[in-house]
């Protein structure tokens, strides 16, 4: 990867959660430390080295040892994941309106020549022969039934876009010509034989590929696609996706009172996921009823449920049991990521997966990107992500053994790393065109860090939340 570097997917495939290897290598200590413990560590001298040789203090009580998988496998593990599911995609047919943001489920053919009869590139007159002209009485206009042809020395007037007369020898753009007191029609500049005038085809001829099959539609295609003669277009179909929210301490409305806090996911997730392609059917505010969750995750028609909160181990956290429960696979059961490492990824039947955020709302944003992200681009047909990366423009500390999301502004050629990165919070990313991905152990002023983009801050609000 370069500053503007490769596209995702090329890189060799990483093994997945399960495997034996690297993947699923035992780690302990250190992923009990948060990203507030690791920065406290830091700033009292005690921090972690850039090759993750810092001292690093026994984890406070539970040592347990924990499967988790580093992060850029995870995401190679949430693509692969989706891939069999996506082969089984059947393309639907969609009208132009509905198409933004799909991807070709097959070439877009030209339905016509383009343009489909000669035509007029400026307003003016067609003329046939050498002038002066004699000038017809009734012009032209665009959308206009095929003109009578022209006789030599004869004129007639043209708009841009109008059908040009059959034996029209050139178009004489109104700024070139001048009548004579008889009423002819004078060139006052010379002119080529054709002259503004655009040949049938010149653009392509019916049957012609104009894109491939898996080509993003953009509203550059659509207007292209119109002009082509579609009223629909074959595409690969929006993922479907419905997202669970638990947790009885949320509320929909009104300040935080009494131990309850407002749910920033439930408002936040559907429009992000949107942006990354997806089609969200449902959003369920579940509290922490294991049974509810469990009704919920069984009866689900989507392609993906994206779950938050209660990924951990406590009294409440219902994921874990209820993926045990109805016998789902876990493929990612955990993630070396700060935040957001109780992420999970498991497969519930054939066709459908579930995506466990954390609940800190920061966490849930990493594993969007983590997990979400790749699995919902597979399952979309969309291309792999671009990868980038820029200089951090000061030195970001990293996570002993753990890759960090730490977002960032763009400035200039560098990337500021900004403050309020806590896994609670999300008063930095609400202001940030990226994540940084800060390896294990740090990165330092000048450093090259890989880059996930957030998608309004590349296309633009209007353009990613169609
Ligand atoms: N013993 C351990 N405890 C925790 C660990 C751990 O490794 N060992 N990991 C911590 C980390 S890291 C995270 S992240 C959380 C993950 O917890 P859950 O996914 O089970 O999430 P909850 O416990 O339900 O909630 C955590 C936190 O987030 C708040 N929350 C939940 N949903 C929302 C929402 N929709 N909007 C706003 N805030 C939300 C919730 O109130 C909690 O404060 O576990 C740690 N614990
Ligand atoms: O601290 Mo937890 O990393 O996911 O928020």
């Amino acid at each position: 990867m370069t500053a503007r570097g490769i596209r995702e997917g090329q890189n060799t495939e990483a093994p997945e959660a399960g495997d034996s290897g690297a993947g699923e290598a035992e780690y302990f200590d250190a992923e009990d430390l948060d990203v507030e413990e690791v920065l406290a560590l830091a700033n009292d001298g005690r921090g972690p080295t850039r090759d993750g040789s810092g001292a690093v203090p026994a984890p406070s009580g539970h040592g347990h040892r924990h499967r988790a998988t580093p992060w850029p496998e995870a995401r190679t593990a949430a693509a692969r994941a989706a891939r069999a599911g996506a082969a089984r995609r059947a393309p639907v047919s969609v009208t132009l309106a509905d198409a933004l943001g799909l991807v070709l489920a097959a070439p877009l053919t030209a339905l016509t020549d383009l343009p489909s009869f000669d035509t007029s590139a400026m307003d003016g007159w067609a003329v046939a022969g050498p002038g002066p002209w004699r000038i017809r009485d009734e012009g032209v206009l665009a959308g206009s039934a095929a003109p009578a042809p022209l006789a030599d020395g004869e004129a007639v007037r043209i708009a841009t876009g109008a059908r040009i007369p059959p034996d029209t020898t050139a178009v004489l753009r109104s700024e070139h010509g001048r009548t004579d007191e008889t009423g002819r029609l004078h060139p006052t500049r010379g002119m080529s034989h054709g002259q503004d005038i655009r040949p049938r085809g010149q653009e392509c001829r019916s049957g012609d590929q104009l894109l491939p099959a898996a080509a993003v539609v953009t509203p550059a295609v659509l207007g292209l696609a119109s002009a082509a003669g579609y009223d629909t277009l074959a595409a690969v179909p929006r993922p479907r996706v419905e997202v669970l929210v638990l947790g009885d301490e949320l509320l929909t409305e009104g300040r935080p009172h009494d131990g309850l806090i407002r749910d920033a996911l439930g408002p936040m997730l559907p429009p992000w996921l949107r942006a990354l392609g997806a089609e969200v059917l449902a959003v369920r505010a579940l509290g922490d009823d294991a049974d509810a969750l469990h009704r919920a995750v069984t009866t689900s028609t989507a392609d993906l449920i994206v779950s938050t909160g209660g990924t951990a181990s406590g009294p409440v956290d219902h994921v874990h049991p209820i993926l045990r429960r109805v016998g789902a696979e876990l493929l990612v059961d955990g993630v070396k990521v700060r935040p957001g490492h109780p992420m999970l990824l498991a497969r519930i039947k054939d066709g459908q997966h579930l995506v466990g955020l954390p609940g800190n709302p920061l966490a849930a944003v990493s594993a969007l990107l983590t997990l979400a992200e790749p699995l919902l681009r597979t399952l979309a047909g969309r291309p792999a992500r671009v990868r980038y990366a820029l200089p951090v423009r000061e030195a970001v500390h990293g996570h002993p053994y753990d890759t960090r999301l730490v977002p960032v502004v763009l400035r200039g050629d560098r990337a500021v790393p900004l403050h309020y990165n806590g896994p609670a919070m999300l008063r930095g990313i609400a202001v940030a065109d990226a994540l940084a991905v800060v390896p294990p152990g740090g990165a330092g002023a000048g450093q090259e860090t890989e880059l996930l983009d957030l998608p309004w801050a590349t296309a633009g609000m209007a353009a990613c939340f169609t």
